[in-house]
């Protein structure tokens, strides 16, 4: 449904060249959900708007359902629905009426427009703000007006540039649901951005992990957290001698591609954690040292980026307030 080729985008502010796309390429299924995620300035806004025809691409090419981005611009935008980071919304008329007046710019007849308008808000949860002035509304609400007006003209992908921020963490949730809900009711195809971790992992089935203008990952969340961070396993011993002692018996264990302690806590990044910890508990009581806690989990999304660049998406401008890695079990001793 959306195919893009060698996409480049260079630009020049104050005589400096600015390389903000590099010969990026990746596919979307129909019906597909798929997260572009980067830090700021990684170039996820500016691949945004070439593969939707606002930004004439360097060099590459863009193909969405079926049509060439720049040869067709017309065809695509028909397909397409875009929603930007910054409200599409007036402030002086009642959202329904824009609404109409949105569907009546796309070519639906006034009958048709009423009918979408009232369809669109319905299905996003805002059928009670009908009448309501945008300028009127919480954050929330007005994401939601956003995304009802690139629904309009009931488009076959829809295209969410950082849907949620600046949102609280409740409204986030609730909008994350309307967005998944509107997949199932319509089998939209989504392409969104987000420096938002947690955002990536709840909406997305695929996540396309952009740095610095170059795709560097691309694959589900798990198979991501699978190949390029491993598990860990988490024991704690006694005190901070034993925890040592724990940790230079983890270094030796097949697998082990990180370990730290952390006063009583020793935690080692390893493959197939689950199987590793009842060995590494066995070598612990073989050497007679006493674990009080013990537990594994799988890496989170910045434990990828973090391999995959060296840095923290949260230092390079991207943002993981809410994302923690996730415990996959726990045992006490
Ligand atoms: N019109 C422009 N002129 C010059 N440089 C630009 C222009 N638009 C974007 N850039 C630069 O291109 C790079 C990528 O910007 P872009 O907005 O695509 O990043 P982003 O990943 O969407 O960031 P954010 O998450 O902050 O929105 C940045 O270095 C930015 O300063």
């Amino acid at each position: 449904m959306i195919r893009a080729e060698g996409l480049r985008k260079t630009f020049t502010a104050d005589k400096e060249t600015i390389e903000a796309v590099r010969d990026v390429s990746f596919d979307v299924a129909a019906g597909e959900v798929v997260a572009l995620l980067g830090p700021n300035g990684a170039g996820k806004s500016t691949m945004l708007r070439m593969l939707t025809t606002l930004l004439p691409p360097t060099a590459g090419s863009v193909h969405i359902a079926g049509h060439d981005a720049i040869r067709e611009p017309g065809r695509v935008r028909e397909a397409i629905g875009y929603v930007g980071q910054k409200n599409a919304s007036g402030e002086n008329h009642r959202i329904r009426d824009e609404l109409i007046t949105q569907g009546r710019c796309y070519g639906l007849k006034t009958r048709h427009a009423r009918h979408r308008a009232d369809e669109v808000l319905e299905v996003l949860g805002i059928g009670d703000l009908a009448a309501r002035n945008p300028g009127t509304l919480s954050g929330g609400q007005r994401r939601r007006v956003d995304i009802a007006l690139g629904l309009i003209h009931n488009p076959h992908v829809l295209f969410l540039d950082e849907p949620s921020t600046g949102l609280d963490p409740q409204s986030r949730a609730g909008l994350w649901d309307q967005i998944q809900l509107l997949r199932r009711e319509y089998g939209i195809t989504i392409l969104l951005t987000t420096h938002y971790l947690d955002e990536a992992d709840h909406m997305a089935e695929r996540i396309v992990i952009v740095d610095r203008g170059e795709v560097i990952a691309n694959g589900t969340a798990d198979a991501l957290k699978a190949s390029l961070a491993g598990d860990w396993m988490q024991i704690t011993t006694s005190d901070a001698e034993t925890a040592r002692a724990a940790a230079r018996l983890a270094g030796r264990m097949a697998g082990a591609s990180e370990v730290t302690t952390d006063g009583q806590s020793v935690r080692v990044r390893i493959v197939g954690a689950e199987a590793a910890l009842p060995a590494f508990l066995r070598l612990l009581d073989h050497d007679s040292i006493t674990v009080t806690r013990a537990s594994v989990g799988r890496p989170s999304l910045d434990d990828v980026f973090l391999n995959l660049t060296g840095r923290p998406l949260e230092e390079s401008g991207g943002a993981t307030a809410t994302t923690t890695d996730e415990p996959i079990g726990a045992t006490h001793a």
